[in-house]
């Protein structure tokens, strides 16, 4: 009788053996295809307080009641940086699971939140466009609008657009014209500001003030934030899968051994919470508004150290009042009038100084004087 288990007769079999594929390649994506994700997530506070944990994002609101009602809200809420790491990790296992990088995302907004644990999560998604690389003949380009709801009112909770490069089954030629365009970008020196104003304190009044300083001396409001966050094997891999995220990239080192990145590597999103985290423990947040013109550019993988780097862009000081007079928020006029609306540059960067992330970010800062 064959021995299935003897070593060279299972090698010969799993050579013959046909592989039932996981996940869509670039061709399966036609622009206008909804698709509607069958994992879903209850958002609950100990997968809540796991992300914040260890990306530390420990603003007092999200983690006790007292903090939470000061701040307007009926208990710790869920996260914006978790619910956004789920909405997009449920996504995973029919949009990107086949391979490919997390590149970019836009236009992140929370229409429905504070969001509650116990709230469940339903994901849906439509492609909006498909493109062709011009310097990787192996991938395609695919963006897709997703929309997290609450499962049972419907309510949308999170949606942006989101960017991944993507596996094509077949390679096509090239033109080049990306690669080509990159190399031949003059380079005339870096164009940075003289001085760079560091703000005060982390209220709206300091930000506001130290644009106006900036703008005085013809400077740049940016500066450094100094903790960092080495990647362990719980931010490479625990927390993606923890949002059902099935990307190969954070747990298979097998396969990723044989990728442009040649092993597993940071999920964008705890890349990108973590920076936010050292740069939300320098300031005073009010609410989260939104998130815009997110890039990531190069791989983190185990061992890397990810800081942050803030560039403040605009200050406002305004909160809209409705027809009955009560408060309404929109992107540039803040919910209550304890806090102003500032909008940020924030750059994840790793120790070698690597900028590996950017984005602008829109939050309400609280007011020294609220
Ligand atoms: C979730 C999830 C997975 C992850 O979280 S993976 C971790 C987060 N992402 C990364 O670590 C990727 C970091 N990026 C890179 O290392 C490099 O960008 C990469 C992927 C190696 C590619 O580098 P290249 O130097 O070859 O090329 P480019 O960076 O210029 O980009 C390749 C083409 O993509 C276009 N592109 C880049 N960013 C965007 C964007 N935000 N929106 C639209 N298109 C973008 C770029 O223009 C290039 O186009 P060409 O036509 O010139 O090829 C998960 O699995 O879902």
């Amino acid at each position: 009788m064959t021995d299935w288990t003897d070593p060279d007769t299972f090698a010969r079999a799993l050579e013959r053996a046909d592989t039932k594929e996981k996940g869509n390649c670039f061709e399966d994506f036609e622009e206008g295809d909804v698709i509607e994700h069958d994992p879903g997530l209850t958002l609950t506070q100990f997968g809540n307080e796991q992300w914040m944990g260890q990306t530390l994002n420990h603003d007092p609101a999200y983690w006790r009641s007292d903090a939470a009602e000061a701040r307007g809200f009926e208990e710790p809420p869920i996260h914006p940086d978790y619910l956004t790491a789920a909405t997009l990790g449920i996504t995973v296992e029919d949009l990107s699971e086949k391979g490919g990088y997390f590149l970019g995302r836009t236009d992140v907004r929370f229409p429905g939140t504070p969001v509650y644990a116990g709230t469940e999560l339903h994901v849906e998604s439509e492609v909006v466009n498909r493109a062709t690389s011009s310097s990787r003949p192996e991938y395609g380009i695919v963006s897709w609008r997703t929309r997290g709801k609450d499962a049972e009112t419907g309510e949308v909770l999170c949606s942006y657009e989101r960017t991944n490069m993507i596996p094509r089954r077949e390679p096509v030629a090239t033109d080049g014209s990306g690669a080509a365009a990159a190399e031949e970008s003059d380079d005339d020196g870096p164009d940075l500001p003289e001085t760079f104003v560091t703000p005060e304190g982390g209220y709206f009044e300091d930000f506001a003030e130290a644009l106006e300083r900036a703008d005085e001396e013809n400077a740049a409001v940016a500066y450094r934030h100094e903790r960092g966050r080495t990647q362990d094997d719980v931010t490479v891999a625990s927390l993606p899968l923890a949002t059902l995220n099935t990307a190969k990239q954070h747990h298979n080192v097998d396969v990723m051994s044989d990728s442009p990145s040649g092993d597993i590597v940071t999920y964008g999103d705890v890349t990108r919470s973590t920076a936010l985290g050292h740069a939300r423990s320098d300031e005073e947040t009010w609410r989260e508004v939104g998130f815009d013109d997110e890039s990531f550019h190069t791989f983190v993988a185990v061992g890397d150290t990810v800081y942050a780097f803030t560039r403040v862009l605009e200050a406002e000081d305004s909160v809209e009042e409705s027809s009955t007079g009560s408060r309404t928020s929109s992107e540039n006029t803040a919910s209550s009038d304890e806090a102003g609306t500032v909008r940020f540059e924030h750059i994840a960067f790793n120790q070698d100084d690597e900028p590996v992330y950017s984005g602008t970010r829109t939050a309400e800062i609280r007011k020294r004087s609220g």
